[in-house]
C-alpha cells in the first residue's frame, strides 16, 4: 500500500515550501519520498523532483498556443493532465514500491472545489495504483488577522473538503509570522478550533464597511457551523527545516541523557 499526500491551497500559501520541507524531514526519519510537481507555473523548484508536469505540458505553451490566460492556462493544464492519466501513471509506478508521495499541485483554489479535473486526476490515480492520499490543504496563516478575510478562508476549506472527499488537514502555514500582522482579535486557538463563530460575528458587526454583508456573513457562518468539519492544524515551515537539519543531534542528545 502506498501513502502520500496531496498538496493544495491559495497562491503563496507554501506549498511548494512544504514539500521541500517534508520530504527533508521524512528522508532524515529514514523514508523514501518522491515529490510529484503538478503545477505547471512551478518554474524555480527548490526540491529534486521525481515527476514534473512540465514533461508533458508548459503552461506557458499553452498561454501563447490558445491565448489563455493564467487561470484558464492551468484548468487546460489539468485538463490535459486527466486526458494524459497514463503518461502520470507510468512515471508513478516505478516509485510505488517503498516511496512516500508528495503531490505538489496548483494553487488556482477553483480547480479544488469547482472544477472536476484535479479531482478526477486524484481519483484515477487512488483506484489506478492503490493509493492512500491524505489532503494537506494550506492556507495562509495572516487571514486570521482579518475577520472577513478568515470567513472566507473558512468557507473555502470546507468546499475544498467537500468537493475532493479525501482525508483532509486544514493548515495554517507561516505561523511564525503571525504577530506581524497584528494583535489579534481572539487567542490563536479560537481561530484554530472554529468552535463559535458568532464572536467572529459580532467583531465584524463592529466594522462600519462590513455592515451591508451582515446577513451573508451571518447565514456564511451558520453554514460552517452546521457542517462543523473544518478545524486547523498550524505550521511553521522552519520547525521542519530546523528538525531537519538537528534531528540527529537532538536524537543523539536524547539517547546519551537515557543512556
Ligand atoms: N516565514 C515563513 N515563510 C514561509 C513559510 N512557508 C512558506 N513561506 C514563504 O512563502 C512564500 C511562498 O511560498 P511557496 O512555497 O512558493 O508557496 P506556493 O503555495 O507553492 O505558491 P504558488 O506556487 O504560487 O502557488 C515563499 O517566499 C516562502 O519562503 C513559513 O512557514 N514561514
Amino acid at each position: 500500500m502506498v501513502f502520500g499526500q496531496v498538496v493544495i491551497g491559495p497562491p503563496g500559501s507554501g506549498k511548494t515550501t512544504y514539500c521541500n520541507g517534508m520530504s527533508q524531514f521524512l528522508k532524515l526519519i529514514g523514508r523514501k519520498v518522491a515529490v510529484i510537481n503538478l503545477d505547471p507555473a512551478n518554474d524555480a523548484l527548490p526540491y529534486e523532483c521525481a515527476v514534473n508536469i512540465e514533461e508533458l505540458v508548459k503552461l506557458s505553451d499553452v498561454m501563447i498556443e490558445h491565448s489563455l490566460g493564467p487561470n484558464g492556462g492551468l484548468v487546460y493544464c489539468m485538463d490535459y493532465l486527466e486526458k494524459n492519466i497514463d503518461w502520470l501513471q507510468s512515471k508513478l509506478e516505478p516509485l510505488l514500491k517503498d516511496h512516500y508521495l508528495l503531490f505538489d499541485f496548483p494553487g488556482q483554489v477553483e480547480l479544488f472545489f469547482l472544477h472536476s479535473n484535479a479531482k478526477s486526476v486524484i481519483t484515477k490515480l487512488i483506484k489506478k495504483l492503490n493509493l492512500r492520499l491524505t489532503a494537506v490543504h494550506l492556507v495562509d496563516a495572516h487571514l486570521c488577522s482579518d475577520p472577513g478575510k478568515y470567513v472566507s478562508a473558512l468557507l473555502l476549506s470546507l468546499s475544498t473538503m467537500l468537493h475532493l472527499e479525501l482525508p483532509h488537514i486544514n493548515v495554517l502555514s507561516k505561523i511564525d509570522l503571525i504577530e506581524s500582522y497584528g494583535k489579534l482579535a481572539f487567542n490563536l486557538e479560537y481561530y484554530t478550533d472554529v468552535q463559535d463563530l458568532s464572536y467572529l460575528q459580532y467583531h465584524l458587526d463592529q466594522d462600519p464597511r462590513s455592515a451591508k454583508y451582515r446577513k451573508l456573513t451571518k447565514e456564511l457562518c451558520e453554514v460552517i457551523e452546521d457542517y462543523n468539519l473544518v478545524n486547523f492544524t498550524t505550521l511553521d515551515i522552519q520547525v521542519c527545516w530546523f528538525l531537519s537539519i538537528y534531528l540527529p543531534e537532538i536524537t543523539w542528545f536524547l539517547f546519551q541523557c537515557v543512556a
